[in-house]
C-alpha cells in the first residue's frame, strides 16, 4: 500500500527499533519503582529547605568526632561521612537539625542494580551503550513522526486535542494514549539522548575548577561557622554536597558544590575564596538525569512508569494496525491485460480492502477475470467491461494515500472501450465531510467520455454490512452476476412485506408510455416520499425499486413501461382492488430537507414521482423549485393537475420545464444553467438541491453545477454532496 512518508518513516523506525525499545521500557519501568521505593524511607526531616548550613554544620560538628563529606542526595536524605564520637569511620544518615544517627545507608539493591547495568548497556559496556543511545534516538523519531500523524488525522495543529472518533480499538487507543504521553515520553527520550550524547563526550561537559589563590588567604577575623555570611544564607535543600576542610590549617578549605554553582569558602573566616557557576551543559545533564530517572519526585517516577508502559502498549497496538493494513493486499489471478472486472480500492488503513476482496473473491468464484489494485496503481485495462471503486475519505474529506494520484491517472489514461463503472463510497457520518472523496471521484469519472454509470455512488457509513449489502443486491441487479457475499459479513434480514391495495392507475396514452400507480396500506405503514417500495414481481428473490411519492397518505409511484421490464408490465397489470405484498427500504438520504431555506429539485421523467409527494407534503410552504425534464408536453399531462395545484396552494414555487422534443428543444439541465443565480444564491444560503431521475441526466447537472459553483461559490459539488446539501437519488 501506498503510505505516506510520516507514516512511513514511524512504521520503519519502529520495526527497526522495537526490541531494544521494549527491552528499556520494560528496565524502565522496573526502575522506576526504585526511587518510589526510596522514597519510603524515613530519613527525611520536616522543613528541610528551611534549615541553613549556619545551623546544620556546628550542630553536625558537635556530633562527630570528625566529618569529610556532607551528602544531600535526591530524596533529601542529609548523609555524613566521617568518624564518630566512638572513634569509628561511618557513613550514616543523619537529622540535619540536632545531628542524630538516623540508619545507614544501604548498597543499591542487587536486582536494581543488575536491572540498571541492563538498561544502561546491556551488559555489552560501550557498545550496549551507544545502542541504547541510538534507541532513545530513534524512540524520540517514533514520537516526533506520531505527533506529525497525530496532527494530520486530526486535520491540523490546533484541533490536536480535539476528540478522536473511534475507528477501531487499536487504533483509538494508539492514538489516544499517544496524545496523553506524549509529553513524557518526548522528556524520557529527549533526556536519554542527551545523557548519552554526554556519555560518548559529543556533547562535552565542562567540570568547574577551583584554583583558590593561597597568597591572598586570610586567617582572620575569626568567625564561627554559625556567622558565616555564606552559611546564614544557603539552606541545605540548595546543597548536593560539602567537603569538609582536611585539617585546620587556613590553606584547607570548605567545598560547597551547589544546586547551580561551586563554592570554596575560608573555614577560619567565612570569606567566600572562589565561586564558579556550572555550564549549562551540566546543568542539562543534572536535570535530564532528574527526568530520566524521576530520582527527585515520587509523582514523576510514577508517570514514567505509566509513560514506559505504554510504549509496550504502543508497540503491540502499533502492529495490529500494521497486520490490519497489511492483510488487505490481495495477489491478483489474472493479468490486469486480461480482466473485464477491475475493483480499484482507497484505503487507509485496511478495512475498505476486505470488502473489496469479497467481491473479487466472488467474481473469481464465478468464473470471471477480476483483477483488484490501488487507486494511485490505476492504468489502461484494455479489456475492461465494468469498474468498481471502492474507496474511504481521509483528512478534510481528502482521498486516503494509496489513492492520492487517482484523479491524475484518469486523466491521463483513458480507457480504449466503454466501461460501466460504480463508485461505493467508505466513510463515517462522524465526519463533516461524509464520503467527499468518494462523491469526488464519481463526479470525475462520469465526465470522462469512456465511462458510464451503472450505478449512481453507493455510500457506506461506519463499515456497515447491510449498506454494503444493498450495493451488492443493486450491482447485481444491474449486471446479472450474483454476488453471493458472505453471509456473514453482510447479512441482510428478510424484509418486512405489507399488503397494499391498489386504489388508482392511470392509463397510457402517449407515447413515453408512464403511468402513476396509487397504492393505500391495509394497515399503518411509516413511509415518506423520498423512501423506495420494494416489490417482488415473480415471487422470487428478484426485487425491483420504485420511488415512493407520498400523496394523501397513500404511496403513489410514477412508472415507465418497458417492453419485457419484469416490474412495470407487474405493476401496470394490477386492477384497482388488488392487493400486492411489497415492502419500503427507508432512503433517509434521500428524504425532503428538515432544514433548508430554498429546495431546487431536478427530474427527469419518473423521476419527478418522489418530488410530487414531497411537494404535497410542504405544509410549511419551503421556498421549492422544480425543474424538470420531459420528452414532450404529453408526457408531462401525467403530473399537470397535482403540479399545478400544489403552485396555486404555493407548496411549490416555480415549476420549470422542458422539452426535449418539442419547441426549443431543451433539456432540464439548460433549464439549471438559466437559473444558474438563483441556484447559486440558494446554496450560498442554506438551500439544497435534489436530483432524481436517469444516471446521464444527473452527470450532465452535476458537470453544469461544477462550473456554476466553481465560478460563484468558490465550491465544488462534491463539498455539498458531503454536506447532504446535494442528494441524489438516479437509477
Ligand atoms: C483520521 C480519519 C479521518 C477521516 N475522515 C473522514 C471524512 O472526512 N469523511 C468520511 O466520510 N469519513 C472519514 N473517515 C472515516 C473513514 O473513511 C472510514 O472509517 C473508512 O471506512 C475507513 O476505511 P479504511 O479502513 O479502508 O481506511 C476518517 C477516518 C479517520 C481515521
Amino acid at each position: 500500500m501506498t503510505i505516506s512518508v510520516w507514516r512511513y518513516s514511524h512504521l520503519v523506525l519502529a520495526i527497526s527499533s522495537f526490541l531494544l525499545i521494549a527491552l528499556a521500557s520494560i528496565t524502565g519501568i522496573i526502575l522506576a519503582f526504585e526511587p518510589v521505593s526510596l522514597k519510603t524511607l524515613p530519613y527525611k526531616v520536616d522543613n528541610f529547605n528551611q534549615i541553613t548550613l549556619a545551623e546544620t554544620l556546628p550542630v553536625l560538628k558537635n556530633n562527630f568526632e570528625e566529618i569529610t563529606d556532607l551528602t544531600v542526595d535526591h530524596n533529601q536524605f542529609v548523609i555524613v561521612k566521617g568518624i564518630n564520637t566512638a572513634g569509628n569511620d561511618v557513613t550514616v544518615y543523619v537529622d540535619p537539625r540536632n545531628g542524630k544517627t538516623l540508619g545507614v545507608p544501604e548498597k543499591q539493591n542487587e536486582f536494581f542494580q543488575w536491572v540498571t547495568s541492563f538498561h544502561r548497556s546491556l551488559f555489552l559496556n560501550e557498545l550496549g551503550r551507544f545502542f541504547i543511545g541510538l534507541t532513545a534516538f530513534l524512540l524520540l523519531l517514533i514520537t516526533v513522526s506520531g505527533i506529525a500523524l497525530i496532527i494530520q488525522r486530526q486535520r491540523g495543529i490546533k484541533r490536536f486535542f480535539t476528540k478522536i472518533i473511534r475507528e477501531n480499538f487499536f487504533q483509538y487507543y494508539h492514538v489516544t494514549l499517544g496524545r496523553i504521553l506524549l509529553i513524557p515520553i518526548l522528556i524520557i527520550t529527549i533526556s536519554g539522548t542527551y545523557l548519552s550524547l554526554v556519555r560518548f563526550k559529543i556533547i562535552p561537559e565542562h567540570k568547574v575548577s577551583s584554583k583558590v589563590d593561597f597568597d591572598s588567604i586570610k586567617s582572620d577575623p575569626e568567625k564561627k561557622l554559625a556567622d558565616f555570611t555564606i552559611f546564614k544564607n544557603t539552606t541545605l535543600g540548595e546543597v548536593n554536597n560539602i567537603e569538609f576542610p582536611f585539617s585546620e590549617d587556613v590553606e584547607d578549605y570548605y567545598t560547597l558544590k551547589l544546586k547551580d554553582r561551586e563554592l570554596t569558602v575560608n573555614q577560619i573566616t567565612g570569606d567566600i575564596l572562589t565561586e564558579a557557576l556550572y555550564p549549562t551543559t551540566v546543568l542539562l545533564t543534572e536535570l535530564s538525569l532528574d527526568l530520566h530517572t524521576g530520582r527527585t519526585n515520587i509523582i514523576w517516577a510514577i508517570v514514567l512508569a505509566i509513560a514506559s508502559c505504554n510504549i509496550l502498549f504502543f508497540i503491540y497496538s502499533g502492529f495490529a494496525i500494521t497486520l490490519k493494513r497489511r492483510s488487505g493486499v490481495t495477489k491478483n489471478k489474472y493479468k490486469k491485460e486480461d480482466c473485464n472486472y477491475i475493483i480499484l480500492v482507497g484505503s487507509e488503513n485496511g478495512s475498505t480492502f476486505h470488502f473489496a476482496k469479497s467481491v473479487y473473491q466472488q467474481l473469481i468464484k464465478v468464473g470471471q477475470k477480476c483483477f483488484i489494485a490501488e487507486l494511485n496503481n490505476y492504468s489502461v485495462y484494455p479489456k475492461a467491461e465494468y469498474l468498481i471503486v471502492f474507496t474511504a475519505t481521509y483528512g478534510l474529506g481528502d482521498a486516503p494515500t494509496n489513492a492520492s494520484k487517482f484523479m491524475e491517472l484518469l486523466k491521463k489514461h483513458p480507457q480504449p472501450n466503454k466501461v460501466d463503472f460504480s463508485v461505493v463510497g467508505f466513510g463515517s457520518k462522524s465526519y463533516p465531510d461524509f464520503c467527499k472523496y468518494a462523491y469526488e471521484a464519481n463526479n470525475v469519472l462520469s465526465l470522462q467520455e469512456w465511462a458510464a454509470s451503472l450505478i449512481e455512488i453507493h455510500t457506506v457509513n461506519d463499515r456497515s454490512p447491510e449498506e454494503f449489502g444493498q450495493w451488492a443486491e443493486l450491482w447485481s441487479q444491474k449486471t446479472e452476476i450474483p454476488l453471493a457475499i458472505s453471509p456473514k459479513l453482510f447479512a441482510g434480514k428478510a424484509k418486512r412485506l405489507h399488503k397494499l391495495v391498489v386504489t388508482e392507475k392511470t392509463i397510457i396514452t402517449h407515447e413515453e408510455g408512464s403511468f402513476l400507480i396509487h397504492l393505500k396500506p391495509k394497515r399503518t405503514l411509516r413511509f415518506t416520499s423520498g423512501d423506495l417500495l420494494a416489490i417482488y414481481p415473480a415471487n422470487d428473490h428478484r426485487e425491483r425499486l420504485y420511488s415512493i411519492g407520498k400523496v394523501n397518505k397513500n404511496l403513489q409511484l410514477s412508472v415507465k413501461l418497458h417492453k419485457n421490464g419484469l416490474g412495470s408490465n407487474y405493476l401496470y397489470d394490477l386492477q384497482p382492488g388488488q392487493i400486492i405484498k411489497a415492502a419500503v427500504d427507508v432512503n433517509a438520504h434521500f428524504h425532503f430537507p428538515k432544514k433548508a431555506s430554498t429546495v431546487i429539485m431536478i427530474a427527469n421523467g419518473t423521476g419527478i414521482a418522489p418530488f410530487l409527494g414531497m411537494v404535497d407534503g410542504n405544509h410549511k410552504k419551503i421556498n421549492t423549485h422544480l425543474y424538470c425534464g420531459f420528452r414532450d408536453s404529453s408526457s408531462f399531462e401525467l403530473y399537470k393537475d397535482a403540479t399545478h395545484k400544489n403552485l396555486e396552494k404555493k407548496k411549490l414555487s416555480s415549476l420549470n420545464l422542458s422539452y426535449s422534443r418539442e419547441g426549443n428543444k431543451q433539456y432540464v439541465s439548460d433549464l439549471v444553467l438559466r437559473d444558474k443565480e438563483l441556484i447559486a444564491k440558494a446554496m450560498q444560503q442554506d438551500g439544497v438541491i435534489m436530483i432524481c431521475g436517469s444516471l446521464a441526466m444527473q452527470k450532465d447537472i452535476i458537470e453544469i453545477l461544477e462550473v456554476i459553483f466553481k465560478e460563484t461559490n468558490n465550491q465544488e459539488v462534491s463539498y455539498y454532496q458531503s454536506h447532504n446539501r446535494i442528494l441524489m437519488d438516479c437509477y
